[in-house]
């Protein structure tokens, strides 16, 4: 049976992430390796050069399952019939910006994308927003986008989940496949907070078995938290390769389900559960089934946890009130 493309949407696709991530969405890592894909790539005036190569490329690997490539600098028709669409591509803090200057800048660009995604888009679009700040870019566009529901609009902290489960992996010399149920809380920064309190490692209670608060608060929780800014200062640039595989896997895990025993992080308009404030953005522990997703519940929270937990919120509400303020929700 042939089965109807699936169109996918990728901003910033000349950008670095876009390098790594456009080619596995094209040979099917993306949704599975029966299911064809059009690729609608957005860029801005001076990257349409850049992303064209890019589609020479794509076209020159003759992958089986990509059906077409359309590059547009319009959002309107990027996000024409989109079913997942994923942001990238964002305005980077530069030198002598303010907090308040950066998410003003990426609300002139997560403002009109919403929009565009609440006008144009399929009715099950599903949005992955990948650019920084990731959770509040997200938040911006889902409240520009109101005929769509919140909960299609989601923000990356798959990265984060990977990279603690590397490095619990590495402390513990376990196999990656045996680390289940980790969760990151909070915003995709440094006061993330990658809890292993309810992981398991080959069944076994991660925390228990690792036996050590002072390697938790002092190495794990900062190595994970300031990864990234790791990453900049080891190789010159920011994470591309790993922040593009953790597309994959977020999307990927979204469409097709968590495995059973295991749950994945996912930033997500909170209910209230936790005792996160309802609409922000945050990172919670969740299961997926059939292309939905729900919150893990019932998970003891200790005080460790609360006033990580806590503090990631509250950043997270100071950056909802700060775009609230400047008038882009
Ligand atoms: N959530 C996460 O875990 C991670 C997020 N990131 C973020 O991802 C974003 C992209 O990173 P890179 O690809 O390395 O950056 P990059 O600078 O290489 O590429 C960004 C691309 O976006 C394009 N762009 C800018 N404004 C646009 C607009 N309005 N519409 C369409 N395209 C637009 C640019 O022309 C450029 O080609 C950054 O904000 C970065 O901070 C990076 C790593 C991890
Ligand atoms: O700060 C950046 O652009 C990179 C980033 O988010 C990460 O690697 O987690």
């Amino acid at each position: 049976m042939t089965r109807t493309p699936v169109n996918v949407t990728v901003t910033g696709a000349a950008g670095q992430i876009g390098y790594a991530l456009l080619f596995r969405i094209a040979s099917g890592h993306l949704l599975g390796p029966d299911v064809p894909v059009n690729l609608r790539l957005l860029e801005i005036p001076q990257g349409l050069k850049a992303a064209e190569g890019t589609a020479m490329e794509l076209d020159d690997c003759a992958f089986p399952l990509l059906r077409g490539i359309e590059i547009t600098d319009d959002a309107n028709k990027a996000f024409d019939g989109a079913n997942v669409a994923l942001l990238v591509g964002a305005r980077p803090r530069t030198k002598g910006m303010e907090r308040g200057d950066l998410l003003s800048a990426n609300g002139g660009i997560f403002k009109p994308q919403g929009k565009a995604i609440n006008d144009n888009a399929a009715d099950d679009i599903k949005v992955l927003v990948v650019g920084n700040p990731a959770n509040t870019n997200a938040l911006i566009a889902q409240a520009a986008a109101p005929d769509v529901p919140a909960e299609r609009f989601t923000a990356m902290t798959r990265l984060d989940h990977n990279r603690a489960i590397s490095q619990l992996a590495a402390k513990t010399g376990a196999a990656v496949s045996d680390i289940k149920k980790l969760t990151i809380w909070g915003n995709h920064s440094a006061t993330q907070y990658p809890d292993i309190f309810h992981a398991e490692i080959a069944g076994k209670n991660a925390a228990e078995l690792v036996d050590d608060e002072a390697w938790l608060a002092d190495t794990f929780i900062p190595t994970v938290a300031k990864r990234g800014a790791a990453i900049i200062e080891a190789r010159g640039a920011s994470s591309a390769a790993s922040a593009a595989n953790a597309a994959i896997d977020h999307v990927h895990t979204w469409v097709n389900g968590t495995a059973a025993g295991d749950w994945t992080s996912m930033g997500i308009p909170s209910d209230g559960s936790y005792g996160v404030p309802e609409g922000i953005i945050s990172s919670f522990p969740v299961t997926t089934e059939n292309g939905t997703y729900e919150i893990v519940q019932g998970l003891d929270i200790n005080e460790f946890s609360r006033a990580r937990i806590d503090a990631s919120v509250k950043e997270l509400t100071e950056e909802r009130d700060a775009v609230r303020e400047l008038g882009l929700i």
